[in-house]
Parts: structure tokens; C-alpha cells; sequence
């Protein structure tokens, strides 16, 4: 599914990565792990294409990203370390702009349902400003279970979350990857019992 083909990234004059290479096949998380600062964010959002490699590629379906991509960024979900919450919205508000944005339909019912699942009942309309960190984590998680993207990328996507959290959000991902889906993560929680499928890239800092 992903390629990712000699990718280097140089920032400020420092070498984050070199000629890096691996793939993510269907079905496969893959954890990356490493220091503040090794550069975990900036492959991630390599990856996503939001920024460019200094050299290398990043292939989805043996497509260059960048020669097609609007086609990627339709399997794409990012979710990065800051949540994308609309702090002046209320939850319901917030999931309501994301299904707009996705074209999806969801009745009024449905969203409440799934504010609900996700620990927010009696939260769900007041703004988010107001919510705690790992509630407006919940809020931003909420887009896992909106969409239909195969690729997950996401940035630190356990912050905040207390353990229930983490036990939902695992269970999230599993079935993703049950349905064919494959997930890019960074965290620093230990997920090696969590998955089968689970895959480690450890980034070194490099001075
Ligand atoms: N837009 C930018 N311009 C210049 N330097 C940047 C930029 N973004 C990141 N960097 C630098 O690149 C390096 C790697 O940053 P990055 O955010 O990728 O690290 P990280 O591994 O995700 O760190 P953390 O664990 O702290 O989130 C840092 O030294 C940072 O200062």
C-alpha cells in the first residue's frame, strides 16, 4: 500500500533522515519511535505530502503521491499532535463541520451516538474551549470512526487520552486493520502487546 523510497530530510542544516526506506502493507501499523526532535512529525508529514523530501519518494499504490495527489489524499486520514479542533465550536458542531468536509451524512442521532461512545455525553454542546485536553482528544478522534480512508497518519494520537481512552482507541485501530486499513503512528506509548501487525521504525536523533 505505502512506499517509502530513500527519503532524507534535512532542517536548519541538520540531517533528520537519510535514504530511508520501508513499506506498510495492508493491515500493518507502524509504530515510529524516537526522541524529541529526531524528526518523527516531519516524516509523518512528509508522508502525508504536506511538505516536501530533500530527496527520495513516497509511493501509495506504486503512485508517486506527488503525480497524483488528490487521488491519495482521498485515502488519506492525518490527524496531527494538535487536534484540529475548532476550539469556538461545540463537539457536535465540530463533527458536523468535519462531515461537511468529507461529504459524509450523519443524522443528528448518529452524532450524538458517537459523541457518546467516545465519552461525551452532556459535553456535546458546549464549546470545546471548554473541554479538558483529553476530551478535545476525543473530539479530534472522532474523525477515526467518520471515515473511510484505508492510510491512518497520526501524530501522537494517545496525548491526553486517560486509559479507557488508549483501551478505545486501540480497539479502533484493530478494527481498521481488521477491514483491510493500515495505520503510520507516532507515540510514546508501548503498543508491542497491542498488535500482532505492529511494525517499529526507531528515528535516532542525529547531530
Ligand atoms: N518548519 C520547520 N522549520 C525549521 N525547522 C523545523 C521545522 N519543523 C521542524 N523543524 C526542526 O526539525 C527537527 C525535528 O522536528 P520534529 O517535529 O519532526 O521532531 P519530532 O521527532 O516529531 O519531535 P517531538 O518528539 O518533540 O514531537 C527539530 O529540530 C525542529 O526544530
Amino acid at each position: 500500500m505505502l512506499e517509502i523510497k530513500a527519503l532524507t530530510c534535512i532542517k536548519q542544516d541538520r540531517c533528520l533522515f537519510e535514504s530511508l526506506n520501508f513499506s506498510l502493507l495492508s493491515g500493518q501499523i507502524m509504530q515510529i519511535e524516537g526522541p524529541n526532535g529526531a524528526g518523527k512529525t516531519s516524516l509523518l508529514r512528509i508522508i502525508s505530502g504536506f511538505a516536501r523530501p530533500d530527496e527520495g519518494n513516497v509511493l501509495f499504490n506504486n503512485q508517486n503521491i506527488a503525480e497524483d495527489y488528490d487521488n491519495f489524499a482521498q485515502s488519506l486520514l492525518f490527524i496531527g499532535h494538535r487536534t484540529g479542533v475548532n476550539l469556538q465550536l461545540t463537539a457536535y458542531e465540530n463533527v458536523q463541520h468535519w462531515l461537511g468536509v468529507h461529504g459524509y451524512g450523519c443524522t443528528e442521532d448518529e452524532i450524538y451516538s458517537l459523541l457518546g461512545k467516545l465519552g461525551l455525553v452532556g459535553l456535546e454542546d458546549v464549546p470545546a474551549r471548554t473541554l479538558s485536553a483529553g476530551q478535545q482528544r476525543r473530539v479530534a478522534l472522532v474523525r477515526l470512526w467518520l471515515n473511510q480512508a484505508k492510510l491512518w497518519i497520526l501524530d501522537e494520537p494517545f496525548t491526553a487520552l486517560d486509559k479507557r481512552g488508549v483501551a478505545m482507541l486501540q480497539g479502533r485501530f484493530q478494527e481498521h486493520l481488521d477491514s483491510g486499513g493500515s495505520i503510520l503512528l507516532t507515540t510514546h506509548q508501548d503498543l508491542t502487546n497491542s498488535f500482532s501487525s505492529l511494525q517499529t521504525l526507531v528515528l535516532e536523533y542525529r547531530h
